[in-house]
C-alpha cells in the first residue's frame, strides 16, 4: 500500500510557521506584503491568483492584485513592476505566467528587483539557487516539492532521482535542489527528447512529473516502492464535475499509486504547497527588507 502525501496538511504547517514569523515581523512595524500582476483573463490563472491573495488575507499579510487587460502592451507591465518595485508597503513580487504572446515575459522577470522575486525567475535568484547561495529566492514548487520529500520521510541522499520536464520554473530548479548538497540525490532530466523514458524513469527510487500532460506517466515507467511527486495540473473536460472540469495530474494516479511508497495526489499535492512556499518567500523578502 503506498502512503499518500498530503500536500495540504504539509502546507498548513508551513504556513503556521509563517503566521510565527509575521507576528515577529508585524511587532516591529512590518506587515509582510505580495503584489500579483496577472495580465489577460485565463481562468487557470484568475482562480490560481485569487487563491494566493486569499491566502494572504488570510494571514494578515498585505497584498496588492493587478490585473492588466490581455492587450496590455510591454511597456504598461513593465510600469506595473517598476511602481511595485518602489512601493515599500510591497516586498514580494509575482508576475502570472505563462502571460499573453506578444509580452516578453522573461523582459518582464528581469525587471523585478531581485529582492521582490518571491517567484525565484530573476537571473541573479536562478545564479544563487545553482551556488546554493541561501539569501537568494528558490521558486516555490520545486521548493514545495522538497519540504514534501522530507515531510514524508523520503530519503534523497543517494537516490536516484528522475526529474521529468526542464522548464524553468519547476524542472530545472527542482534538478538543482535535488543535486545540492542538500539533496544530495543522483538526479537525471528527461525531456520532450530523451529516448526511452519508460526506461530511464523505471530505474528512479524518486520520480518528479512536471510534463504538463495529462496522465502521462503509467505504471510502466514506475518502479516497485518508488515515491512519486505529481506537479502536473491538468484540466480534463467532464461534463458530471461541478465545473464541468476536474484536476488530474501529469501521473495516472490509479494505476501508479498501488505501486509506489509514497505519491502525491492531485489536487492536494504539490499545488497547495506552491502557494505556502509562496508566502514563505514574501515572509523571508520582509525579513531581508529590514535586515
Ligand atoms: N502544482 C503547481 O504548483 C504547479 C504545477 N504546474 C504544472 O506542472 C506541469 C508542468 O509545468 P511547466 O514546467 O511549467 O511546463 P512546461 O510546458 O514549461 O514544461 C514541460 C516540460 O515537459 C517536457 N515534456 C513535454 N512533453 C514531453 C514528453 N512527451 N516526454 C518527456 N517530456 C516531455 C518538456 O520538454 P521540452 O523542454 O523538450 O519541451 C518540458 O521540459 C503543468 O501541468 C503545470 O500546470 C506548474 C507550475 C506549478
Ligand atoms: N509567476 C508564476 N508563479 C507561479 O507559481 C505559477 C505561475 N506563474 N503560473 C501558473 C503556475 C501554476 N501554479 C499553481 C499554484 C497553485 C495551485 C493549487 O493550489 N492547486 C490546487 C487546486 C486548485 C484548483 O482547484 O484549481 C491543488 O493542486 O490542490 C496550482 C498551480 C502556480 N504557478
Amino acid at each position: 500500500m503506498s502512503k499518500i502525501i498530503d500536500g495540504k496538511t504539509v502546507a498548513a504547517k508551513v504556513l503556521d510557521e509563517c503566521s510565527q514569523e509575521i507576528e515577529t515581523l508585524k511587532n516591529r512595524g512590518i506587515t509582510p506584503g505580495l503584489a500579483v500582476v496577472l495580465v489577460g483573463d485565463d481562468p487557470a490563472s484568475k482562480v490560481y491568483v485569487g487563491s494566493k491573495v486569499r491566502k494572504c488575507a488570510e494571514l494578515g499579510l498585505h497584498s496588492r492584485k493587478i490585473e492588466l487587460p490581455a492587450d496590455a502592451s510591454q511597456e504598461e507591465v513593465l510600469a506595473v513592476v517598476e511602481e511595485l518595485n518602489e512601493d515599500a508597503a510591497i516586498h514580494g513580487i509575482l508576475v502570472q505566467s505563462p502571460p499573453p504572446p506578444h509580452i516578453d515575459e522573461e523582459a518582464i522577470v528581469r525587471a523585478i528587483d531581485p529582492a521582490k522575486d518571491v517567484d525565484g525567475f530573476h537571473p541573479e535568484n536562478v545564479a544563487k539557487l545553482a551556488l546554493e547561495d541561501a539569501s537568494g529566492f528558490v521558486p516555490c514548487t520545486p521548493a514545495g516539492c522538497m519540504r514534501l520529500l522530507k515531510e514524508a520521510g523520503v530519503e534523497t541522499s543517494g537516490a536516484q532521482a528522475v526529474v521529468i520536464g526542464r522548464s524553468m520554473i519547476v524542472g530545472k530548479p527542482m534538478a538543482l535542489l535535488l543535486m545540492s548538497k542538500e539533496g544530495n540525490a543522483t538526479v537525471t532530466v528527461a525531456h520532450s527528447r530523451t529516448k526511452d523514458l519508460a526506461e530511464v524513469s523505471r530505474r528512479a527510487d524518486i520520480i518528479v512529473a512536471a510534463i504538463g500532460r495529462p496522465e502521462f506517466v503509467t505504471a510502466d515507467m514506475v518502479k516497485d516502492g518508488a515515491t512519486v511527486i505529481d506537479v502536473g495540473i491538468n484540466r480534463v473536460e467532464d461534463a458530471s464535475a461541478k465545473r464541468g472540469y476536474r484536476l488530474v495530474g501529469d501521473v495516472a494516479y490509479d494505476e501508479v499509486a498501488p505501486k509506489c511508497a509514497a505519491i502525491t495526489p492531485v489536487p492536494g499535492g504539490v499545488g497547495p504547497m506552491t502557494i505556502a512556499m509562496l508566502i514563505a518567500n514574501t515572509v523571508k523578502a520582509a525579513r531581508q527588507s529590514v535586515s
